[in-house]
């Protein structure tokens, strides 16, 4: 029997937000639908239109000695989801190895110079958001200008994704991020905790993601947390998401790094996509959902071509294919 190419391809949508949705248990195919509508609607259209830039100009805040992976990972995913440009600001050390990884990278030396924070503010007007922590690592002098690097952000409203070593900062000075609404914290497991503990004085459930979840969006002032892990749980302190699309049970490094570049460029599209494309969701929550369903997409992608073998490079050649198969059928 023939099957027309549109049903087949609506088939594998269904299977797709069947694997992808878990919000309430009251939540309809259709409610599911709408809310991955609502990460297409955020999606700049490819035109003849536009120029270099307009699709995304990001910075990574992090590589240093130890990690260079990390900030590689994240930058190169913030171009292959379709950002023009993509800066890494790292240590003097690592510059060299991280430009080696890839030509398409601009990498700038100067994490570690005196004059950190002044070298990184000069681009500030040019990015469109910042992505701080990736392979960052924990010396104090390096946290202390990524605390001036923050507060130079938060005073031009660029919108910030903080992951692995900034969340380290920003357990040890929540105040940093306090009631910013443009930051969007993307914690694992282990970070989760320590920010829970860091953050309330209460005691919480933390077996009750979504409760925990909500609970610590709320005592940072309605900063978005996306809580990493068998489900990514999303929550702006109003709303909670839950994305439980299929990924793949390899668990090797870097994964969340490469979310965290998506996620960079996605907040910046959904807040640029304004509020009345959202349908009372707020801009992060739709990103943090769109940039966890790509992450997931990929790593069930590649472990179907790699298995065992997967690792986080394996994921890159499939962000291309995942995103068409999620957002543009
Ligand atoms: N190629 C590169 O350059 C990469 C560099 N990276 C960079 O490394 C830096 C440190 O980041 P990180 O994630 O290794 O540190 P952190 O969160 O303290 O974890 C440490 C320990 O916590 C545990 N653990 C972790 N997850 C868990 C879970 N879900 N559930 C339970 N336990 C869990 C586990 O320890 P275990 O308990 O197994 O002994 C783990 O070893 C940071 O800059 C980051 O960007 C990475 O991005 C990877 C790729
Ligand atoms: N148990 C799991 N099952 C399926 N997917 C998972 C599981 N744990 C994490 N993930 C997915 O892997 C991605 C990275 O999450 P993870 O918790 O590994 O972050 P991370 O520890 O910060 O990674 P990185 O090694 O980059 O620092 C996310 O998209 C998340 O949904
Ligand atoms: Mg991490």
């Amino acid at each position: 029997m023939a099957v027309a190419p549109g049903w087949l391809a609506a088939q594998a949508c269904q299977r797709v937000l069947k694997r992808a949705f878990s919000l309430h248990k009251a939540h309809s195919i259709k409610d599911m639908e709408n809310t991955f509508q609502l990460v297409k609607n955020i999606i700049p259209p490819l035109t003849s239109k536009k120029h270099k830039g307009q699709a995304g100009r990001i910075g990574i805040v992090g590589g240093c000695q130890e990690y260079t992976g990390a900030p590689y990972f994240a930058a190169i995913s913030a171009l292959k989801v379709g950002a023009d440009l993509s800066h890494v600001f790292c240590t003097r050390e690592a510059a060299p190895v991280i430009k080696s990884y890839s030509p398409e990278l601009i990498v700038h030396p100067v994490l570690d110079s005196p004059d950190a924070v002044h070298e990184v503010e000069k681009w500030l007007p040019r990015l469109h958001a910042l992505v701080v922590g990736p392979g960052l690592g924990r010396e104090d002098a390096l946290l202390k200008n990524v605390e001036g690097i923050l507060e130079a952000s938060k005073a031009r409203a660029i919108p910030v994704v903080i992951d692995a070593d900034g969340l380290w900062l920003i357990a040890q000075q929540p105040t940093l991020i306090q009631g910013y609404r443009k930051a969007v914290l993307t914690p694992n497991h282990v970070e989760f905790l320590r920010l829970l503990e860091a953050v309330l004085t209460d005691p919480v459930d933390s077996s009750d993601r979504r409760g925990a979840g909500l609970r610590l969006s709320q005592a940072l002032g309605n900063v978005t947390v996306v809580q990493k892990g068998e489900q990514d749980v999303i929550s702006d302190g109003e709303q909670v998401l839950e994305c439980n699309l299929q990924g793949s049970n390899r668990r090797c490094g870097g994964q969340g790094d490469l979310l965290s570049g998506f996620l960079g460029v996605m907040v910046q599209w959904a807040l640029h996509a304004g509020p009345e494309k959202m349908n009372g969701f707020s801009p992060p929550l739709v990103a943090a959902f769109g940039a966890c369903s790509l992450t997931r997409q990929c790593s069930h992608q590649a472990f179907q071509k790699y298995g065992r073998s997967t690792t986080t490079s394996d994921m890159i050649p499939e962000i291309g294919p995942a995103f068409s198969r999620l957002f543009e059928t």
